[in-house]
């Protein structure tokens, strides 16, 4: 690309001028109308906080409207947590309770989990600091990098084993019948009691206004009945009087509960989940499959799907908002968009989308995406860096063009 020789300090000044309040010279070749550049005069008080102070709970107000034409979109974000998913909120509360078998002298020799990951994660460090030996099946080469090095980084004795989650959890359940060491999956209902806080906390946040929609992805099914069961306690207790519906949306490569949703609820049939960027809930018998449809059915939900592609280009376009969201909320964002375009969820309705896990564990797929290299996908949300020589003409060359680019699509 030829630099542009035109450019000289002016250009700055002209920059520097506007952000002291005076007006900026047009800038470029004359290609960009002149603009304004004289900042206003802010008083304190008109600043507001985009993500609320450090709540876990945002208004997505810039996804919601431009994208949905949404006006009450809220992320819950359980992935800022102790080891980046909502799956600490259950184990610090089994953790605990095993904690204080180990004290009282029980045979308890350690706990075990199967897991997609974020179980693991969870496990192995509550287990660390409580001294207490865990030990984690995970499916070989199927588990991100960043969620494989927490249970190792732990002290966690890892399996890695030549199979899918299914049958990890297969393992492990046989294992555990057989040795006492303490089951850790969500099947066990210590993990559901401190799971279901997250629906208490969503309740506090709106003060106690409930709101018509919360949308959870969902794989081994534990997280789903969760929700429904801090929703309905708040309602037994008198502190609402209506639970949300709720929505459970599935990796269309694993998609056990969908289909079973659409056959009426008739015969369920587990699937042999195939490879999903939604890996976390990459599992085709899911453990709570009972509970799960129970939550659903009393709560008038729906089940959704989201192919490859709708999942990456979701979180892509989450992203591009600044939620840096993990596959799995691309799932419950593509169910999210797929219920607004079809009016079933409408434009003021109050919805929450729980993101479950922290972006940062699923690296990987964002570069993937970002480098346009996942085989039979468009990657049309791809914002890949651009190489440019490093000099000055250079810069504002490629620069020019990108803010024109931007220019003219707003
Ligand atoms: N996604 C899970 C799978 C195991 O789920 P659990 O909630 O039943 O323990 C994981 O992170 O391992």
């Amino acid at each position: 690309m030829q630099a542009l020789k035109e450019y000289d300090g002016n250009y700055w000044k002209s920059l520097f001028d506007s952000r002291i309040g005076r007006t900026a010279w047009p800038y470029g070749s004359g290609v960009w109308s002149k603009k304004e550049w004289v900042l206003p005069e802010i008083d304190s008080d008109d600043i507001v906080s985009l993500f609320e102070g450090n709540s876990n709970m945002f208004w997505a107000e810039r996804y919601g409207k431009h994208y949905l034409g949404m006006n009450d979109l809220w992320v819950k974000n359980c992935g800022i947590s102790h080891t980046g998913s909502f799956k600490d909120l259950g184990m610090t509360v089994l953790v605990s309770q095993v904690n204080r078998l180990c004290k009282m002298d029980s045979r308890i020799v350690g706990v075990a989990c199967a897991s997609t990951g974020d179980t693991s994660a969870a496990l192995s460090a509550y287990c660390a600091s409580a001294g207490i030996p865990s030990i984690v099946f995970l499916p070989a080469n199927k588990i991100s990098m960043a969620q494989l090095v927490q249970p190792i980084a732990n002290g966690a004795f890892v399996l890695s084993l030549d199979t899918d989650f299914d049958g990890c959890m297969q393992l492990v359940r046989e294992v555990t019948a057989e040795l006492p060491i303490y089951l850790a999956n969500s099947l066990n209902s210590l993990r559901l009691e401190g799971q279901k806080t997250a629906a208490i906390e969503i309740l506090q946040q709106f003060d106690w206004e409930v709101p018509d929609w919360v949308i959870v992805p969902g794989g081994n099914l534990g997280n789903i009945y969760a929700f429904y069961k801090g929703f309905h306690m708040c309602k037994e207790l008198g502190l609402v009087d209506r639970i949300p519906r709720l929505v459970c949306a599935q990796a269309a490569n694993a998609n056990p509960l969908y289909l079973h949703f659409k056959n009426g609820w008739e015969d369920f049939s587990p699937v042999k989940a195939k490879t999903t960027f939604a890996s976390a809930i990459q599992i085709g018998d899911p453990v709570s499959i009972d509970r799960a449809v129970y939550a659903l059915k009393n709560s008038n939900g729906i089940v959704e799907e989201a192919t490859e592609e709708e999942l990456m280009d979701a979180m892509a376009q989450a992203d591009s908002t600044g939620m840096f969201v993990c596959p799995h909320t691309g799932v419950a964002l593509t169910a999210l968009v797929k219920l607004r375009n079809s009016g079933v969820i409408r434009p003021t309705d109050r919805t929450v989308v729980v993101s479950t896990a922290h972006g940062l564990k699923f690296t990987q797929s964002k570069i993937d995406y970002h480098s346009k290299v996942i085989p039979d996908m468009a990657c049309s949300l791809a914002s890949p860096p651009v190489s440019v020589k490093a000099d000055f003409g250079s810069v504002m060359d490629v620069l020019k063009k990108y803010l024109e680019s931007k220019n003219s699509t707003q």
